[in-house]
């Protein structure tokens, strides 16, 4: 089921075309990853799809609604880019006044469950003013989250806070989307995007450049597959030498690292020649492990086309 639909979305700030007719769709139960550099458009187009801003042109559609944005208000939560808080009251009237003020019904119970959900159970009587940044964040997520929506929109959820706070923000991201929320994040993180997406968008001044889920990226993107292969402890230079002498034309570089040898083939099928052929030269194979580019090497390889 589609929960996010655009169609030629477009946004301009007087002559700068910001936002350049997106098209994408994000479906029911997604972590969708939306990346990009600064300044390509993220914010920019969250803002449109929540209601801060109209588009100059382009139509869009939530959760299956057509048109009127309020009728959906009730059902998307929002951590916007820059959040505020009433820095003089506690956590717990935070919550309870941003409700109010939003029209929104929400009892004692759900306040101190949201809370206690983000981690802030303990510090809901301290002051919003005392609270770090990355508390600050929790307290935005639980804003986001008190009235119970099916969809999230989380502008860098992550971003300026410690290590130890994006782990936790990223467990909380993963156990809102196991109870069936669909999300939409932006970031600049490569490794958080494919650690916790399910799909990935990546934007490069204000257009799409590539989307797709991490496997269809790694088709699309990789060109060599690293294969480290374990051989015995005690492999001598001379076998080390013979395996050189007979690498096959599938093998594409290599090199050794103590008793592994470390190489990269075209393709999946060149594995079981490479194997074939240490085993027929009697090299003993301890284990063998093929390593996934992650999509820092992906991009990193492609950043001319993507990021410059
Ligand atoms: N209200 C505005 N008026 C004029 N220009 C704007 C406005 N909002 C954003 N822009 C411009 O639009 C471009 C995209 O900004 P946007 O904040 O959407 O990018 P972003 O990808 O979210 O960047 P970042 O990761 O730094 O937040 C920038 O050049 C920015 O200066």
């Amino acid at each position: 089921m589609t929960i996010i639909q655009t169609n030629n979305l477009s946004k301009s700030f007087k002559n700068q075309q910001v936002v350049r007719s997106i098209s994408l769709e994000v479906n029911k139960g997604e972590i969708f990853g939306f990346l990009g550099r600064n300044g390509a458009g993220k914010t920019t187009f969250i803002n449109i799809l929540t209601g801060i801003m109209l588009p100059t042109s382009g139509e869009f559609r939530l959760l299956n609604y057509e048109g009127d944005l309020d009728e959906v208000k009730s059902k998307i939560g929002v951590l916007p880019d820059y959040s505020s808080f009433y820095n003089n009251l506690s956590a717990k009237k935070h919550l309870k006044y941003f409700s109010r003020i939003s029209g929104i019904k929400v009892s004692d119970s759900k306040i101190h469950e949201t809370l206690s959900l983000v981690g802030l159970a303990e510090h809901q009587n301290k002051k919003v003013g005392k609270f770090s940044f990355g508390m600050k964040k929790k307290l935005g997520i639980a804003q986001a989250i008190v009235h119970d929506p099916e969809l999230l929109f989380l502008d860098e959820p992550t971003s300026g806070i410690d290590a130890e706070a994006v782990i936790q923000i990223q467990q909380l991201i993963k156990e809102l989307n196991s109870r069936g929320k669909t999300i939409f994040m932006t970031s600049h993180n490569l490794d958080e995007v494919e650690k916790i997406c399910t799909n990935i968008a990546i934007m490069k001044e204000g257009e799409i450049f590539t989307q797709g889920s991490m496997d269809e990226l790694r088709k699309s993107y990789q060109s060599t597959l690293t294969i480290r292969v374990k051989l015995a402890p005690d492999i001598t230079a001379t076998h080390k030498k013979q395996i050189e002498q007979n690498l096959s034309k599938e093998t594409y570089k290599y090199e050794w690292d103590q008793n592994f040898f470390v190489t990269e083939v075209f393709a999946e099928e060149d594995i079981p020649i490479l194997l074939n052929s240490l085993i027929t030269q009697g090299i003993n194979i301890y284990a063998v492990n093929v390593i996934e580019p992650s999509l820092e090497e992906i991009f990193l390889e492609q950043r001319v086309k993507l990021m410059d």
